[in-house]
């Protein structure tokens, strides 16, 4: 292995770093105080030897410099990845492969960053005479992507979101984001559906709120019962759009 290819790398295995150690100790990095979970250390130095494996299989070379990260416990780290990869008969180290792990870490931390959102801060309301309205406000065809809970599979489609306001309106955007919020985490229909009806009613304390989702399950397409194209319906209807008939008929309505 020669330095260029080292030096291209940008990421070496536990494997790796034994056949570095020897020929090339310039690039050997010097670990002499343990990171904190999660803090990079980067420097070129000697003995690796101190290293336990695990740290040794956090080590990064890129163009030349020697990065580390130790991982966070809640993290699923780029090992991670490659041993699944391993566990499905695949070779991590392939040409096709090797950016995949650091891909797809990248891609579940934005499928689940609705975790580190917080529906109170979404759900900033203003004062600007829009107060005063007392009809329902309906915002439909707001694109749904999520992952259920039981197979960590897709589920997809669209939601719509209603309230009848009293005093108090948000920003249309914010009830796509409120959507997107709870949809980023591990879901059932049922729950998510829920979960945004119950926000808007704390947050805002509106009159009713109804939220109608309608989504295709990839656990049920691909796998499975494995029938194409059905569609699953979910509502929640709170406040006067449960007790009313007529409010929720005008929802109904306005939802179609
Ligand atoms: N209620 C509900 N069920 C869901 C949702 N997403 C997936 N499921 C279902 O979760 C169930 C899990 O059932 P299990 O019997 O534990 O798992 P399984 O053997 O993989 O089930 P099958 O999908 O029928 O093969 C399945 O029936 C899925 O269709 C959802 O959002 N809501
Ligand atoms: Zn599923």
């Amino acid at each position: 292995m020669d330095v260029d290819v080292l030096q291209n790398a940008s990421f070496l295995s536990r494997r790796d770093w034994r056949i570095l150690h020897i020929p090339l100790p310039q690039l050997i990095i010097c670990v002499t105080l343990l990171p904190a979970p999660g803090d990079p250390i980067t420097g070129m130095g000697a003995d690796v030897s101190k290293c336990s494996v695990d740290t040794l299989d956090n080590l990064h070379l890129n163009k030349g410099k020697v990065t580390m990260t130790t991982p966070r416990d809640s993290e699923f780290g780029v090992a991670d990845w490659q041993r699944l990869l391993r566990s499905i008969g695949e070779d991590p180290e392939r040409q096709g492969l090797t950016d995949t792990p650091n891909r797809v870490a990248r891609a579940w931390a934005h499928w689940m960053r609705g975790y580190k959102q917080d529906p109170a801060t979404i759900l900033k309301t203003f004062a600007d005479g829009g107060e005063c309205y007392d009809e329902l406000i309906v915002v439909r065809q707001i694109p749904v992507y999520s992952h259920c809970e039981h197979h960590l599979a897709p589920f997809f489609g669209h939601a719509t979101v209603g309230y009848l306001p009293s005093g108090h309106i948000v920003g249309l955007s914010k009830l796509t984001r409120l959507v997107n919020c709870f949809a980023a985490r591990l879901q059932v229909q049922e729950r998510l559906t829920q979960q945004i009806a119950q926000s808007l009613l704390e947050h805002l304390q509106p009159k009713a709120v109804g939220v109608i989702i309608r989504c295709r399950h990839m656990c049920m397409e691909s796998r499975g019962i494995a029938v194409v194209g059905e569609e699953t319906v979910t509502s929640a209807m709170l406040g006067d759009l449960k007790t009313n008939a007529a409010q929720r008929a005008e929802f109904l309505a306005l939802a179609e």
